[in-house]
């Protein structure tokens, strides 16, 4: 199981994703960031390619798709918290997404 991300890695893997648009989310050690696509096509298909990482990795994002937007929230469930496999995949994500 992945452990809790520790200092300093903690807030230097956070700023380079706050430089990105990610932000603390909700009352949990999350991560959140909402992703807005040309078209809902574009959405999905997002969606879909960070599905196959998702799997390969078993970490899986909590996610909601309205049209063109994709509202993401990443968290290590079995560890309660912010882990590097939610970096890895905000990380992924932004690749995938072309930022
Ligand atoms: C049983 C299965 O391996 C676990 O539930 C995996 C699946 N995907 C997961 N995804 C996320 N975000 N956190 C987890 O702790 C997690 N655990």
């Amino acid at each position: 199981m992945a452990d809790l991300l520790a200092e300093p890695a903690r807030s230097e893997a956070l700023a380079e994703l706050a430089e990105l648009g990610w932000r603390p989310a909700d009352d949990r050690d999350a991560i959140g960031k909402t992703y807005r696509f040309a078209n809902f096509i574009d959405a999905f298909g997002w969606m879909t390619r960070v599905a196959i990482w998702a799997e390969k990795w078993n970490h899986h994002p909590e996610w909601r798709n309205v049209y063109k937007t994709v509202e993401v929230v990443l968290t290590t469930h079995d560890a309660g918290g912010l882990t590097d496999l939610d970096v890895k995949l905000a990380t992924k994500m932004e690749q995938l997404a072309g930022c």
